[in-house]
């Protein structure tokens, strides 16, 4: 049924859901479009209405042949939508869930695609915070390019930055380095946790360098099928990222391998800038065509643990209730929890997460999850589970995710899973008043 989005707006078929909200088929002024109409709890904050507003101009200006360009900004009564151009084809994790795996030239050749898109964005100074193969969409009706791929464009930028409400709980600790002090208290990570910069686990501000460490993760999953520090509890993969270096996979191109080495560096100085890492990708295409995908038997997942009854909801029993949420949660490629509590997106795929950040001791202790190492076709892993299909390992990481948030949940506590905590819609505040926001 058609729907009216503010004055310009008909929103006519919905094209798939988020975990932030609802992408509709829609029309304008100007012809068909993209609407993502944002979750009615969303567009009820009123702080993140402000921020959607003050965003307009650094969003609209963003306008590369790689990026999903965004064309107008709509708040109107209870709607609050941003209006995109429309890309006919499909997101790159559909692409990759159908393949397993790609060919390295058409991977690496949709990874510079999206490395020019971040350079723009970069040098216009917008990070983007959620690069992931969820937010990449492939053109089916642009030319092919090097390996047949479609050309590539980047989406949900400013996403990530809406959504995060910033904390102004800083305290200042004599001693505590330059700048007179440290940061302490809980700061929240937004973002989708295999695809996480160290740096930001460590708590620091979100620059460039993490948006080329997360599309470098992508370009290992293109080639490998399961991204370098994924699977388990979501503090586990935040952990890997500081403290595990990425295991090689085999078969790889030596010079392909050295550039993802180097932007997944832990250090974000030590990493290629997007312009120079798309260059470089570019360079390296010709040399990849007619390879075939690389042969690689995906790390197994592990059988989750029964938890034990009654341990989550024990009386001042939070660490044993945290250890009882870890327990039950499987060994999962890209686990995380909603951005808001109770989203359901269409695919069930897992997407961003508010997450407090880790305090030190708590990356170097605990005992989630090993290392990843890829192995060679045929080989096992010791204690490792069967096989399993795509389709049957994301059945079952719906429903062990879908345990363990409720686990948290039934638990209350605040620990990994901060997104109610932290993250939920903001009550309503008089005073700010509503408008269309035409072009
Ligand atoms: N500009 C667009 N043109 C065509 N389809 C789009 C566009 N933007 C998004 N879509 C489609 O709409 C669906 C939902 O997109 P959306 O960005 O809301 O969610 P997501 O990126 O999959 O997940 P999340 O936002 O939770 O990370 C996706 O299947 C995507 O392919």
């Amino acid at each position: 049924m058609a729907r009216k989005i503010g004055s310009r707006y008909t929103a006519h078929q919905v094209l798939g859901r988020g975990s932030a909200g609802t992408v509709w088929l829609g029309e304008g002024p100007e012809g068909p479009v993209a609407i993502k109409l944002l979750r009615e709890d969303l567009a009820s904050d009123q702080e993140l209405v402000g921020r959607f507003v003050q965003e307009r101009a650094a969003l609209l200006g963003l306008d590369h042949p790689h990026v999903v360009g965004v064309r107008d900004l709509v708040v109107d009564g209870n709607d609050l939508a941003l209006v995109m151009d429309l890309v006919r084809g499909t997101d790159l994790r559909t692409r990759l869930d159908r393949e397993r795996r790609l060919a390295p030239e058409a991977a690496v050749a949709i990874v510079a695609d999206v490395a020019e898109g971040l350079a723009a964005a970069h040098a216009a100074g917008i990070v983007h915070r959620d690069v992931k193969p969820e937010n990449v969409l492939l053109d089916m009706q642009g030319p092919l390019g090097p390996g047949g791929a479609h050309p590539a464009l980047l989406t949900d930028f400013g996403i990530a930055r809406l959504v995060d409400v910033p904390r102004p709980a800083r305290e200042r600790q004599p001693g505590g380095g330059p700048g007179g002090g440290r940061t302490v208290g809980p700061r929240s990570v937004i973002g989708t946790p295999d695809y996480l910069a160290p740096e930001i686990v460590e708590g620091l501000p979100p620059r460039a360098s993490v948006d080329v460490y997360a599309l470098a993760t992508v370009l290992y999953e293109l080639l490998a099928g399961f991204t370098p520090f994924g699977g388990g509890h979501p503090g586990a993969v935040l952990r890997r990222h500081v403290t595990e270096t990425v295991a090689p996979l085999p078969g790889i191109p030596d010079e392909l391998w050295q550039l993802l080495v180097q932007c997944l560096a832990k250090g974000p100085a030590s990493r290629l800038r997007a312009p120079e890492l798309a260059a470089r990708l570019r360079e390296l295409l010709p040399g990849l065509a007619g390879l075939p995908p690389l042969d690689i038997d995906e790390p197994e997942e592990d059988e989750p643990v029964a938890v034990p009854d009654g341990a989550a909801v024990r009386e001042g029993a939070v660490e044993s209730a945290r250890g009882a949420v870890d327990a039950a949660v499987p060994v999962r490629r890209r686990g995380a929890v909603p951005l808001v509590p109770g989203a359901v997106s269409d695919s069930s795929r897992e997407t961003h997460t508010s997450m407090r950040v880790p305090s030190p001791a708590e990356l170097a202790g605990g005992a989630h999850g090993t290392a990843r190492t890829p192995r060679a076709p045929g080989q096992r892993r010791a204690g490792s589970a069967r096989h399993r299909s795509p389709a049957e390992t994301r059945r079952r990481r719906i429903k062990f995710g879908a345990a363990a948030v409720a686990l948290a949940t039934a638990a209350g506590i605040g620990g990994w899973f901060a997104a109610s905590d932290h993250d939920g819609p903001a009550p309503d505040r008089p005073g700010v008043h509503r408008e269309d926001t035409p072009r």
